[in-house]
């Protein structure tokens, strides 16, 4: 039972990952053969993006498993707690680690006996990957109604291929647009301090040969005031019950300009990504990351020895700023306390 994309490839023996660290300079990969070096690829950001985050956890899930079987049924889950404890640990904001878990624990308890549960949860984590290409596919398809032939869209981050098992969601949108025969022109922001716009969106943009610009993040404001972008898509790490959307740092910058200007600001983003527990944006835990992020750039120390520094990696976008939130299953407009939580009782 095999799975190969751009992101991740699954051999039946070992997850091996792009690492997105490297990209565009080199392309190297990291051989996952333990959930420990599944853990460590997470939280170093060698696999980044929500729903690439979740599917990797669920092959690690499959890795530990392995490592850690006993024919004791009740042993072998209080094995795998500690597997998904070090798997969890990771990164906090993305709900979609949390969620990919969930549905492996659940696998695995509701499987009841030991004999056949490795194949079965392999096979778990294959539809996790396999079923997140195809709800990237849909959003596209919703996504892709709401842009118009010659539309330039502002995007923030990488919510590409690279950031899900394949396709994307905002880049997904983008890549449904242009298959349909529409011209769409891409504004990738830089998406300081880990460059993911930079590094990422474009090489994943120009690989595909679709249009894209790079500019800096103090450009986004100007670049509307302009008149240069129709529309602004981003991704999610985790949407709260009240529409609020944590997703990478400078995301409420780029929804407040929106605003001013006038320009529809949409989120794409998976049902996974969407949390009916966490309240509002105040509860979702956003993680923050190690200094030399901000004190460098490209491995080259830009800023004084010993600077305080505050890095948040996500923020949070109040509900109000969001135009949309196009899931697979449509797009969702406000009130969204109750049209999100009518789209998981459909
Ligand atoms: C489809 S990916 C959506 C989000 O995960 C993405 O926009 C983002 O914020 C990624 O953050 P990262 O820190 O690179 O994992």
């Amino acid at each position: 039972m095999k799975l190969k994309t751009m992101t991740m490839e699954w051999t039946g023996d070992e997850l091996i990952l792009i690492d997105q660290r490297k990209i565009p300079l080199q392309e190297e990969y990291m051989h996952c053969k333990t959930y420990e070096e599944v853990a460590y690829a997470i939280k170093e950001m060698i696999v980044r993006g929500a729903p690439a985050i979740g599917a990797s956890a669920a092959f690690g899930y499959v890795l530990g498993a392995r490592q850690m079987f006993d024919k004791d049924f009740d042993k072998f889950i209080e094995n795998m707690k500690k597997v998904r404890e070090v798997l969890a640990n990771t990164r906090p904001t993305a709900v979609n680690l949390f969620w990919a878990l969930d549905r492996m624990e659940k696998a695995l308890i509701g499987f009841g006996k030991p004999q056949g549960l490795l194949e079965f949860l392999e096979e778990e984590a294959l539809n996790i990957a396999k079923e997140d290409i195809e709800v990237n596919k849909a959003i596209g398809r919703y996504g892709a109604e709401l842009l118009k032939d010659g539309d330039t869209v502002l995007t923030h981050c990488n919510a590409g291929a690279l950031a899900t098992v394949d396709y994307g969601t905002a880049l997904g949108v983008i890549r449904a647009a242009v298959e349909q025969g529409k011209k769409i022109k891409v504004f990738a922001d830089e998406t300081r301090p880990y460059l993911q716009g930079a590094r990422l969106t474009a090489w994943e943009l120009m690989k595909d040969g679709i249009d894209v610009t790079l500019i800096s993040d103090n450009m986004s404001g100007w670049s509307m005031k302009l008149g240069k972008i129709n529309a602004v898509i981003v991704g999610a790490d985790r949407v709260a019950a009240n529409g609020d959307v944590a997703n990478k740092i400078g995301t409420y910058m780029v929804a407040v300009l929106a605003k001013r200007h006038g320009i529809p600001f949409y989120v794409a983003a998976p049902t996974s990504t969407i949390d009916l527990n966490t309240k509002t944006g105040k509860d979702i835990p956003i993680e923050e990351r190690k200094h030399t992020e901000v004190t460098h750039c490209g491995g080259k120390q830009i800023a004084p020895d010993n600077v305080k520094v505050f890095n948040p990696a996500f923020d949070v976008t109040d509900a109000e700023l969001v135009t949309a939130i196009i899931t697979e299953k449509g797009v969702v407009y406000p009130p969204y306390e109750k049209n999100l939580k009518k789209l998981f009782e459909e």
